[in-house]
């Protein structure tokens, strides 16, 4: 029997899977390097340091240029920056990726509850999920500040399933990095996973998950496909 067979929600992760957020990351990182004296980074670099939080990018980003004492002494000037050249573009470079909307609205017309869980901070993402549209779809949003632990630990998706009060083999998580499989694989969760976005720079086929679907669209067919519930 699939994996899939008895999935009843999704959880869908934000940047990479639902929106092309590099070009947004790209203006307010260089806005920030920019107060420290630092000369601007390309798009490609910010891809392969995405996905693990803003702490994580943030540390990654100064240690391009600096030693790790120089970043600690840096860092809350730093971060203080980011957020404040995020917040004042959010979303205004950022572009949803194909299929996305037809995604979220065939699995929702399947019947399966949907969540957002992201790593990126929850002041960012409420405000960038209702810009694009896509608020609708969730009865659930966490962002990496949400809860005590973030992706790759598997309390956000715990924490869905218990708000869904589903079991996690009835919850599939969907998203484009390691750190979305790592978390589902460590839930229980089925998992899927995007080929399009931002996996530290790995392909998504070395990325340990229960199928790879090149478009959400393409996903809810699949599950629909494979559930046994209707
Ligand atoms: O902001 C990040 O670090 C990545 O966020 P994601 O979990 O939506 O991919
Ligand atoms: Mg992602």
């Amino acid at each position: 029997m699939s994996v899939l067979a008895g999935v009843r929600a999704a959880i869908i992760d934000l940047d990479g899977t639902m929106l092309d957020t590099i070009p947004d990351f790209h203006v307010a990182i260089n806005g920030m390097r920019a107060e420290l004296d630092l000369q601007p980074i390309s798009q490609q670099q910010i891809a392969l340091m995405v996905g693990k939080g803003s702490e994580n990018l943030i540390r990654s980003v100064l240690g391009l240029d600096w030693d790790a004492d120089r970043v600690e002494a840096h860092f809350a000037q730093a971060m203080d920056a980011y957020q404040r050249h995020y917040l004042s573009i959010n979303g205004q470079y950022s572009t949803l990726f194909p299929q996305v909307e037809q995604g979220l609205a065939a699995l929702q017309a399947q019947g399966l509850r949907l969540a957002c869980v992201t790593n990126k901070p929850i002041s960012f993402t409420t405000p960038l999920l209702k810009l694009k549209g896509l608020d609708r779809y969730f009865e659930v949003v966490y962002g990496g500040d949400s809860l005590p632990r973030k992706k790759p630990d598997p309390l956000p998706l715990q924490t869905v399933c218990a708000d869904f009060g589903l079991q996690p083999s009835q919850v599939v998580a969907i998203g484009d990095s390691s750190n979305d499989a790592q978390a589902a694989r460590a839930a229980g969760c089925p998992v899927l996973t995007v080929p399009y976005g931002y996996n530290h720079g790995e392909s998504i086929h070395d990325t340990d998950s229960d199928g790879i679907v090149d478009t959400l669209l393409e996903a809810a067919s699949l599950i629909r496909s494979q559930t046994t519930i209707s």
